[in-house]
C-alpha cells in the first residue's frame, strides 16, 4: 500500500499553485506530500501544519512553517484518512491528529484527500472512530458514547494528543447517517474533536494507482 500511498501524495502536488500557503496534514501518505513538496519548497510562501509530527518533517525540509492565525484562510489542505465514503466524508485520527487536522480543514477552500484504495468503503465505521477528549471526561464520554450510539469506546491508552488530550476509539458502528453521528458525539461533555468529517468532507479525493484516480 505504501506505493498507492505515494502515488496519491505525488499527485495532489499538481494541487500547489506559486505563492501558496498549504495546510499540511498527518500520517504516512502524508510524509510522502511533504517529501514531494519539499521538490517545490521555492515556490511556496510556507506550510500550515497539523501535528509536531509534520512540522518536524517539515522543518528538516526547510519548509517555513505558519501559524494559522497568522496565515488566515488557506487556499488548499491536503490530508490523509482512515476511511473514504462514495460522498468524500472520511473516517479520520488514526493518527491522534484529528483536533488540528479539523481546524485546518475548516480553514481550507479546498481539502484533497490521499488515500490509497483499501480506505475505500461504502458504509463508514469498520475502522474504529478517533475521539479526542480530556482526560478527567474519559469514562463519562465512554459511558456516555455507549448509551447514546451503542458503539464501544476503547482509550487509546499512552496515547497523549499534541492537545495533551487522550484518544477513544469507538469500535463497532456503522455510521449510516455521519452528519448525525457528528453532532451526537460532539454533543458530549468533555469530547474535544470527533475524527468524523461529515460536516467539512473533502472537496477531492486522490486515490494511489497507477494512475491515480482523482474523485
Ligand atoms: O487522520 C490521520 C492522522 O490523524 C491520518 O490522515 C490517517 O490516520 C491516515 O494515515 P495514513 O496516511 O498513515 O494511512
Amino acid at each position: 500500500m505504501s506505493e498507492a500511498k505515494r502515488q496519491a501524495a505525488e499527485k495532489a502536488i499538481e494541487y500547489v499553485e506559486d505563492g501558496m500557503v498549504v495546510g499540511v496534514g498527518t500520517g504516512s501518505t502524508v510524509a510522502y506530500f511533504i517529501d514531494a513538496l519539499a521538490g517545490i519548497k521555492h515556490r511556496i510562501a510556507g506550510a500550515v501544519s497539523s501535528s509536531m509530527q509534520s512540522s518536524e518533517q517539515l522543518r528538516r525540509h526547510g519548509i517555513e512553517l505558519l501559524d494559522l492565525n497568522a496565515a488566515g484562510p488557506l487556499p488548499l489542505y491536503v490530508d490523509g484518512a482512515d476511511e473514504c465514503d462514495p460522498h468524500k466524508r472520511l473516517i479520520k485520527g488514526g493518527g491522534a491528529a484529528l483536533t488540528r487536522e479539523k481546524i485546518i480543514a475548516g480553514a481550507s477552500e479546498i481539502f484533497v484527500c490521499v488515500i490509497d484504495p483499501a480506505k475505500q468503503v461504502d458504509v463508514l465505521g469498520r475502522f474504529p472512530l478517533p475521539l479526542e477528549v480530556i482526560p478527567m471526561a474519559r469514562s463519562l464520554v465512554a459511558r456516555e458514547i455507549v448509551s447514546r450510539t451503542g458503539g464501544q469506546p476503547v482509550w487509546r491508552e499512552g496515547t497523549v494528543t499534541d492537545n495533551g488530550n487522550w484518544i477513544l476509539d469507538v469500535h463497532g458502528l456503522s455510521i449510516i447517517d455521519p452528519m448525525d453521528m457528528e453532532s451526537t458525539l460532539n454533543q458530549i461533555p468533555g469530547v474535544v474533536s470527533v475524527g468524523l468529517f461529515a460536516r467539512r468532507p473533502a472537496d477531492v479525493v486522490i486515490v494511489g494507482g497507477a494512475p491515480a484516480t482523482v474523485l
